[in-house]
C-alpha cells in the first residue's frame, strides 16, 4: 500500500484533532474525579478515595462498550491508567507488595492499581500484612495460588492470625525466561537460581536443556536476577520486570512448562468492599475432625446453587481444630442467599471467618 503525502498529512491532522479532544475529555474526567474526592471528604474527613467496586464497574463497562479495533483488555488497561492518574491527583494509593523490586507481585500491583500508585517492596508476606494492619499503606498485594504449582500456603496462614480483609484479586499470566548477565559464559552455566515455585514451573524445560545444572532456590526471582550479576557460571529464571531492572539478557523466552501458567494475587486492606455486580467471597472455616465434616460444610453451598471456585485445606495451628478450610465462592456477603448460606455454615462449623467479598478480577 502506498500513502500519498497528502493522505498522510490529512490523517495526521485528524489525529491531532482527536488528540485535542481526548486531552479535553481526560482533563474533564480528572476534574470530575477531583470533585468526587471533595464530596467524599465532606461526608467523611478520613474517607478512602479508592473504591474497588466502582473501578471494577468502570472497567467492565468500558470492555462491554468497546467498539474496537483495540481489544477490550487493551482498552481497559488504558482506562486503568486514566483512573490511576485521576486518583493520584487527590491521594496516590500506597501499596505494599512482596518484593524485592522486579517481582511478579510488583507487576500484579501495578496491573491492579495502575502506574500512578506508590508501590513499596516488603521482604516477606507477613511484612505486607503488618504494613497494612499498621496503616502504613492503603493496600497490600500477595500471591495466593499458581495454576501449575498450587497454593501459596504462607499467604493463607497469614490470614489466620490477622484481621485483614481481601479487597480484590488480580490474575497475572506468568512468563519465565532464562536470563544471563553480559559477563556470563553461556555454555558454562552450572547453576540456575530462582524462586522454588518458578523452578518447579520450569522443571521439564530445565530437565531437557540444563539437566546437569544445580537448581538453587532463593527468596524471589528478582533476587535470583540480582545474584547472577556477579557469577559468570550462573543463570536466573525470572520475568520481564526483573530482566529489565537488572539489565539481563534472555537466553530462552517463555520457558514455563505450561503455556497457561498464571498466578492469582490478592489485594488486602481494611475496607469492606460493597457489591460490584460480579463478586467473589473468601472465607476460612474450622471444622472438628469427624466423619462427613467436609460434606456437611459444602452441602449448603450446593443447595443454594452457589458456585465454589476454590477449596483449600490447611492443618490448623491452634490444636483446637484439626483442619481449616479456605473457601472461595461466587457472590457477595451482602446478598441474601450468601448471608443464608453463611448462617447455615456457622451452625455446622466451629468457627467461620469472612475474609472479604470483592470484585472478580477484571484485567
Ligand atoms: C471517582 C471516584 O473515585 C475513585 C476514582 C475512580 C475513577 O476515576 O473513575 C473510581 C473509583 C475511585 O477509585 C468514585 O468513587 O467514583
Amino acid at each position: 500500500m502506498t500513502d500519498t503525502p497528502v493522505n498522510l498529512d490529512s490523517l495526521r491532522e485528524r489525529i491531532d484533532e482527536l488528540d485535542n479532544e481526548i486531552l479535553r475529555l481526560i482533563s474533564a474526567r480528572a476534574d470530575c474525579a477531583k470533585q468526587v474526592a471533595e464530596v467524599k471528604t465532606q461526608s467523611d474527613p478520613g474517607a478512602v478515595f479508592y473504591r474497588p467496586e466502582r473501578e471494577a464497574q468502570v472497567l467492565r463497562r468500558i470492555m462491554e462498550l468497546n467498539p474496537g479495533p483495540l481489544n477490550s483488555e487493551e482498552m481497559a488497561r488504558l482506562f486503568r491508567e486514566i483512573m490511576s492518574a485521576c486518583l493520584a491527583l487527590e491521594q496516590p494509593t500506597k501499596v505494599a507488595y512482596l518484593g524485592p523490586e522486579g517481582t511478579f507481585t510488583q507487576q500484579a500491583a501495578l496491573k491492579h492499581f495502575g502506574e500512578s500508585a506508590v508501590s513499596m517492596p516488603m521482604a516477606a508476606i507477613d511484612e505486607v500484612f503488618r504494613e497494612v494492619e499498621a496503616g502504613a499503606v492503603n493496600y497490600g498485594v500477595v500471591p495466593v495460588e499458581n495454576s501449575t504449582e498450587g497454593v501459596v500456603s504462607h499467604t493463607l496462614d497469614s490470614f489466620m492470625d490477622s484481621s485483614i480483609h481481601i479487597c480484590g484479586e488480580v490474575v497475572l499470566r506468568i512468563h519465565h525466561h532464562l536470563l544471563v548477565a553480559d559477563t556470563t559464559l553461556r555454555d558454562k552455566v552450572s547453576r540456575v537460581y530462582s524462586h522454588p515455585q518458578s523452578l518447579a514451573q520450569c522443571r521439564k524445560w530445565l530437565d531437557a536443556h540444563y539437566p546437569r545444572a544445580e537448581r538453587v532456590p532463593v527468596s524471589s526471582n528478582a533476587e535470583a536476577a540480582r545474584m547472577i550479576k556477579s557469577e559468570w557460571h550462573s543463570a536466573a529464571i525470572a520475568g520481564d520486570m526483573a530482566a529489565k531492572l537488572y539489565g539481563l539478557e534472555k537466553v530462552a523466552e517463555k520457558i514455563e512448562d505450561r503455556p497457561d501458567n498464571s498466578t492469582r494475587f490478592l489485594i488486602i486492606g481494611s475496607q469492606h468492599v460493597p457489591m460490584s455486580g460480579e463478586d467473589k467471597t473468601s472465607i476460612v472455616v474450622a471444622m472438628r475432625n469427624q466423619p462427613g465434616a467436609l460434606h456437611d460444610l459444602l452441602e449448603p453451598f450446593h443447595r443454594h446453587s452457589i458456585d465454589l471456585t476454590r477449596l483449600e485445606t490447611r492443618p490448623s495451628r491452634t490444636g483446637v481444630w484439626n483442619y481449616v478450610f479456605f473457601i472461595d465462592f461466587k457472590g457477595h456477603v451482602d446478598e441474601p442467599r450468601v448471608a443464608a448460606v453463611l448462617e447455615e455454615v456457622r451452625l455446622r462449623a466451629s468457627e467461620v471467618k469472612v475474609l472479604g467479598s470483592y470484585p472478580v478480577g477484571v484485567l
